[in-house]
């Protein structure tokens, strides 16, 4: 366990300013037609947004990244890769400079209720991500059911990781709702960190994830999301009407 305290207490939506949002941010560029200079790109505009973090494809590191903390996914986005293939890609995102590894979990396992090997996988990724780098576990929660979103957090904390992360902005069946973070918040909150991802397009979609406990916030469209905070909602609407994923 590696998590700081602030990534362990959601902010109080009641009172939230830009740039508390703002570093609670992962802002995310998955796309697989990314360019390398596209990516450049997006990084200059993460610290320009203020934001605490990048998300990234793993093959696009090392990447120069000052004042921002580097992530980078793993076993993405079906998260059915072998467990040893998940733990070198994660050593190598380590080895490149990322702080915080999101990996997503064997679904196909939790669906068969097998847990052991849920957890026996996400211990794996673990040992290549020491501390202080944390790690992220993505549970598609769109997939499961209740029990299997508690069971897969509970195998997550089991395992040694640092958070749960509802989605990864791929699967066709969604990606976060406020019913998922509140019931991942109630099972693994304040030991976890929880990191709401996934088809977030709005500040009020925001504000509902915070309040239902996210810690994090994984954002494609952080840009115009963080603009509507500033008040001035008229911003970049071409980030708010992108699609997630591809
Ligand atoms: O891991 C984060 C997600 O891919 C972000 O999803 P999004 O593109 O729907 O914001």
């Amino acid at each position: 366990m590696s998590a700081h305290a602030r990534d362990l207490t959601p902010l109080d939506p009641t009172a939230l300013t830009r740039s508390d949002v703002a570093a609670i941010v992962d802002h995310t560029l998955l796309a697989p037609q990314a360019t390398a200079a596209q990516v450049a790109a997006f990084v200059v505009e993460a610290q320009q947004l203020g934001v605490g973090a990048v998300c990234v494809s793993p093959s696009m590191l090392p990447i120069a990244a000052p004042g921002l903390r580097v992530v980078a996914v793993c076993g993405f986005p079906a998260g059915t890769h072998h467990s040893e293939i998940k733990r070198a890609e994660a050593a190598r995102s380590v080895a490149d400079g990322a702080d915080e590894v999101d990996m997503v979990i064997n679904l196909g396992a939790v669906l068969a209720g097998d847990w052991a090997a849920v957890e026996a996988d996400i211990a794996d990724v673990r040992s290549a991500v020491p501390a202080p780098h944390l790690l992220k576990v993505i549970i598609e929660s769109a997939v499961l059911d209740d029990a299997q979103i508690v069971g897969a957090c509970r195998a997550a904390e089991a395992a040694g990781a640092d958070f749960v992360k509802t989605s990864t902005g791929f699967h066709p069946a969604g990606g976060a709702s406020v019913e998922a973070v509140t019931l991942m918040a109630a099972t693994v909150g304040g030991r976890l960190g929880v990191k709401a991802s996934g088809a977030i397009r709005t500040a009020a979609a925001a504000r509902s994830m915070i309040a239902a406990g996210a810690t994090r916030l994984g954002l494609s469209g952080s840009s115009a999301i963080l603009a509507e905070l500033d008040g001035s909602a008229g911003g970049p609407a071409r980030e708010a009407a992108e699609p997630a994923g591809y």
